[in-house]
């Protein structure tokens, strides 16, 4: 990690809400993934942009998994989103569930109560989530009162990641390509309809025998729909992504980081070059085993009418992803990809304890991994 959080841009800690403390880190030596760190800072300076997609270019043949730092929210700013998504999931159970998602449906913005995925024969998933989508008139929905009392905070936390942090991820992914820098920009407009979403997420704490029931997996190896994820620090060691060569590495929460990872539409629109990384969390080290996991990520998903298509790039040509087109996703929209892909994740006939392909839509699989 070559730089730490550079002073706030914006320093807006919210009134009246609960200061929230992060747990310690794990003192264990885990076998950490060795992954690059973007410093967005040097966007704006003069050859910025082209050194980061330079940067950018070496990190994104492996995992598909890098860091940035400087993106412009003090931890203050972070934690308040951490201490706003711990009061949704400490209201009571009735109260969540006024606000369920249509999961079934392929909807999953607002709350998704723990124990409908299937890990492992018997055993399902004890995490909850609390999803919130882009604040434009379209998706404008009932939220339980810590949200609507909390709405100028979360909806400035959620617009400064899309202008001020995705925006520029996707001009690098344009300049890498050799497209015009605006080129994903034109397809992820934030005032267009799409299934970018700021997401508060729970993994309750379990006991050894349900770890041991399960193999300690927490969500089993998977790729995201969407774009990028982006997780804000979460000291809690659990992520694990998995190299080309098969292996389990730990993702390492570092100060002042976020994790992004590339998802499925990239990897569509890109003919497979820029890939659509595998991970999973499974329990923490033994020192973090009996804390509850609160994470805070931001999903970025491409319009609902963009076509799955892979673009005509030099470089991909020049690279030779040209050769085989992979026109799988082609007729399929980034809309429709998400929803189906949310609504076999929930449904429990198609038991989601088996790895290996789902049969999403027309010819494409998703692959789960344990
Ligand atoms: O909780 C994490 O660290 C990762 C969550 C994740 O992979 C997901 O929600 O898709
Ligand atoms: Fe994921």
């Amino acid at each position: 990690m070559a730089a730490l959080a550079q002073p706030p841009i914006t320093a807006h800690p919210g009134h009246g809400i609960p200061t929230y403390n992060q747990v310690p880190e794990t003192s264990f030596d885990l076998d950490w993934a060795d992954l690059a760190t973007l410093d967005l800072s040097q966007f704006d300076r003069p050859g910025g942009k082209e050194k980061l997609a330079k940067q950018l270019f070496e990190a994104v043949q492996n995992v598909g998994f890098f860091y940035i730092v400087n993106f412009g929210l003090a931890q203050e700013e972070v934690d308040c989103q951490f201490s706003i998504g711990k009061q949704i999931f400490d209201l009571p159970i009735e109260e969540k569930l006024k606000y369920r998602a249509e999961l079934e449906k392929g909807g999953y913005n607002g709350y998704k109560p723990m124990g409908l995925r299937e890990i492992s024969s018997g055993v399902f998933d004890k995490t909850e989530i609390y999803n919130i989508p882009k604040f434009i008139s379209a998706f404008e929905r009932p939220q339980p009162d810590i949200v609507n009392g909390n709405r100028p905070i979360i909806e400035r936390f959620a617009r400064h990641i899309h202008d001020e942090i995705v925006c520029k991820l996707l001009t690098l992914f344009a300049i890498i390509l050799e497209l015009p820098e605006d080129y994903f920009l034109k397809v992820h407009r934030y005032d267009e309809r799409s299934d970018c979403h700021l997401r508060y997420m729970k993994y309750h704490r379990r006991s050894d025998t349900e770890n041991e029931k399960a193999a300690g997996i927490w969500s089993k190896g998977h790729t995201d729909f969407g774009s990028l994820t982006l997780l804000f620090r979460q000291p809690v060691a659990a992520l694990q992504v998995r190299t080309p060569d098969g292996e389990w590495k730990w993702v390492k929460p570092y100060p002042g980081s976020i994790t992004v990872n590339l998802a499925d539409s990239l990897h569509f629109l890109t003919n497979g070059f820029l890939k659509s990384s595998i991970h999973r969390v499974v329990a923490p080290p033994p020192d973090q085993r009996d804390v509850d996991r609160l994470g805070v990520l931001y999903f970025v998903r491409p319009e609902d009418n963009l076509e799955l298509r892979p673009v005509v790039s030099d470089v991909l040509h020049r690279l030779g992803y040209d050769q085989s087109t992979d026109n799988s996703a082609v007729g399929i929209t980034a809309g429709e990809w998400v929803k189906t892909r949310v609504a076999k994740g929930v449904d429990k006939g198609v038991v989601r304890s088996e790895i290996g392909d789902q049969p999403i839509i027309g010819d494409v699989v998703a692959k789960y991994y344990d």
